[in-house]
């Protein structure tokens, strides 16, 4: 029997076990010494334990450490305010051998006079959605070929950036990478061809930044790469220049070679922009003028790269 509410006649024990088996929630009960007084069909489902394993035991033994003292801290927590609470916390499963997302509401159990006698717990699982609401949250941000960050991401990832360089005095670059000639790749070898070669752009770009800096695709053969903290601007040109140096080296794709290069604009945070908008601009002008020196190049914004040319 999963119980020992001793309080309880044995048929009135039995009745209730049978009653908080029939529920979908894991539903538990705890003395004030948070010692397991009944559990359901549902809470040794969702702990992978029975009644037995826990009952006159130590809990250590079936839990991580941080989770048990979470545990004991929400028990003390109700005994103490009499109220309940609601959150959500990781629950070891001693037979999955895995961790469980859960939404865990408690409350006390009073006496007439108010006082926290017992604590009832009730648990629901949340893991999937969890995990779904991750991957929807996933797909929103990245883009699905290249698993980059997309431009949502990459404008937080900016904001973020120059927040911290403005507290700290630092500067911030962003690096407007645009392929060159790529719609030929495209039009002679194939779309398959051209979105692996994205891919792999893709691989080379990460390896070549900090894992602090971010990479992500703009959209097309267009890639955007945020330096979040440099101490001078002669910094971001070493990042450009391992940029485009990467891109020189061949790439080998069902069985083709195929040679890459590409054009950077760099616009510094604060010189050249102060906000998101400003400097994706001004590194994208610089970008059309690094273009149009024939490519495989960068430049640093200029503010005349700005001005409409006759
Ligand atoms: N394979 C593949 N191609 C893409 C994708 N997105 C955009 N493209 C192609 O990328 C090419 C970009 O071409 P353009 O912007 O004209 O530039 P380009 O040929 O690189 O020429 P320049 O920029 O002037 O050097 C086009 O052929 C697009 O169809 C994608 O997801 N996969």
């Amino acid at each position: 029997m999963a119980m020992n509410l001793h309080f309880l006649l044995l048929e009135d024990a039995l009745k209730f076990q049978k009653f908080i088996d029939v529920l979908p929630l894991a539903v538990f009960i705890k003395d004030a010494e948070s010692k397991i007084l009944a559990m359901n069909k549902a809470c040794e489902l969702q702990w992978g334990l029975c009644f037995e394993d826990l009952y006159g035991t130590d809990a250590r033994q079936y839990f991580p450490a941080d989770q048990m003292k979470i545990f004991l801290a929400k028990d003390r927590e109700v005994f103490a305010n009499g109220s309940q609470i609601d959150f959500e916390e990781t629950v070891w499963n001693t037979s999955l051998k895995e961790n469980r997302i859960v939404h865990t509401f408690k409350k006390p159990f009073c006496d007439g006079s108010g006082k926290p006698l017992y604590l009832v717990g009730m648990s629901i699982d949340i893991t999937e959605r969890k995990k779904a609401e991750q991957r929807i949250i996933e797909i929103a941000t990245h883009d699905l070929l290249t698993g980059l960050p997309n431009r949502i991401l990459l404008n937080d990832r900016i904001e973020l950036a120059l927040e911290h360089a403005r507290r700290n005095q630092h500067k911030a670059a962003v690096l407007f990478i645009d392929l060159d000639n790529f719609k030929v790749i495209n039009d002679s070898m194939g779309h398959n061809v051209g979105d692996l070669l994205l891919q792999k752009v893709a691989e080379r770009f990460e390896a070549a930044v900090r894992s602090e800096d971010t990479v992500a695709r703009h959209g097309g053969d267009e890639f955007i790469v945020l330096l979040s903290s440099l101490s001078c601007a002669q910094d971001a040109q070493k990042v450009a220049q391992k940029i485009r140096d990467a891109l020189l080296l061949p790439f080998y794709i069902n069985g083709l070679k195929l040679r890459l290069s590409c054009s950077i604009g760099i616009s510094l945070f604060p010189d050249d922009g102060e906000e998101v908008l400003g400097l994706l601009k001004n590194s994208d002008a610089a970008m059309y003028c690094a273009k149009s020196r024939g490519g495989n190049n960068w430049q640093f914004f200029k503010s005349h790269m700005n001005k409409p040319t006759n």
